[in-house]
């Protein structure tokens, strides 16, 4: 039996692939992204992980989970810089992924028709609901998408969005639990009235 992110076919033969990670805040994407590579590189491939620099909400160099979890990094300002730092490597991870520029799907193509396994993490939605950056793109091109899904922190069934809880209507405000909570459709519903009547 294949388990779920246990095929062994896919995650150690040289075939180029895209795999995009989504969902919202706390729904483990980054757990899910730490764990593929670390099984990459107990397969003794070469793994390279970049993310966003502007991504300097635990550390400066490292991917860190909600749980604490890290790997390092390379923090770049440009899609484009991966194609400089992958000369010999069998699998990319790039988290944070909705932060970076529209160039990101074009890379992660090349990249994967060199043969590269490139594994993406990243917010589908902003704080509004509306998809973020280039995932909805990177979505369309992958050949393999795991949404993934917190806990609606209202009522305990699935989250499918970040609700924003402090004032600030810019796209981008790097947060954590102060700033957003994952709820589901129902309960975001909810919030979003309750803050028009703030
Ligand atoms: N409401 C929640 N639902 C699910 N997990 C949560 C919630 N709040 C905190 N967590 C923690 O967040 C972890 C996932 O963190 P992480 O992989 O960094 O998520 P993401 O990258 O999607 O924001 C979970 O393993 C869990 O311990
Ligand atoms: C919804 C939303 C989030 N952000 C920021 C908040 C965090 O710093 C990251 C998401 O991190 P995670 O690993 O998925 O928990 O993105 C934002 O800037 N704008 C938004 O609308
Ligand atoms: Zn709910």
């Amino acid at each position: 039996m294949v388990v779920y992110s246990e095929d062994h076919r896919e995650e150690t033969c040289r075939r180029g692939r895209i795999e995009v990670i989504c969902g919202s805040m706390f729904s483990g994407k980054t757990e899910e992204l730490i764990r593929s590579l670390r099984r990459a590189t107990f397969a003794h491939q070469r793994v390279e992980i970049f993310k966003p620099s502007i991504d300097t909400r635990y550390s400066e160099e490292e991917v860190v989970s909600h749980d604490n979890n890290s790997i390092k990094s390379t923090p770049i300002d440009s899609s484009a810089s991966i194609l400089l730092f992958t000369s010999e490597i069998d699998v990319v991870g790039i988290d944070e992924a909705q932060f970076f520029d529209d160039g990101l799907p074009g890379v992660c193509n090349e990249l994967a028709n060199r043969g590269v396994r490139v594994i993406i993490a990243g917010l589908d939605m902003d704080f509004k609901g509306v998809p973020f950056g280039p995932i909805p793109a990177l979505c369309a091109i992958a050949d393999e998408v795991t949404k993934v899904h917190a806990i609606c922190v209202k009522c305990g069934n699935l989250a499918y969005v970040s609700h924003r809880t402090v004032l600030n209507d810019k796209r981008v405000l790097l947060g954590e639990k102060e700033e957003y909570e994952p709820l589901c459709r129902c309960c975001y519903q909810k919030a979003l009235k309750e803050d028009m009547s703030k």
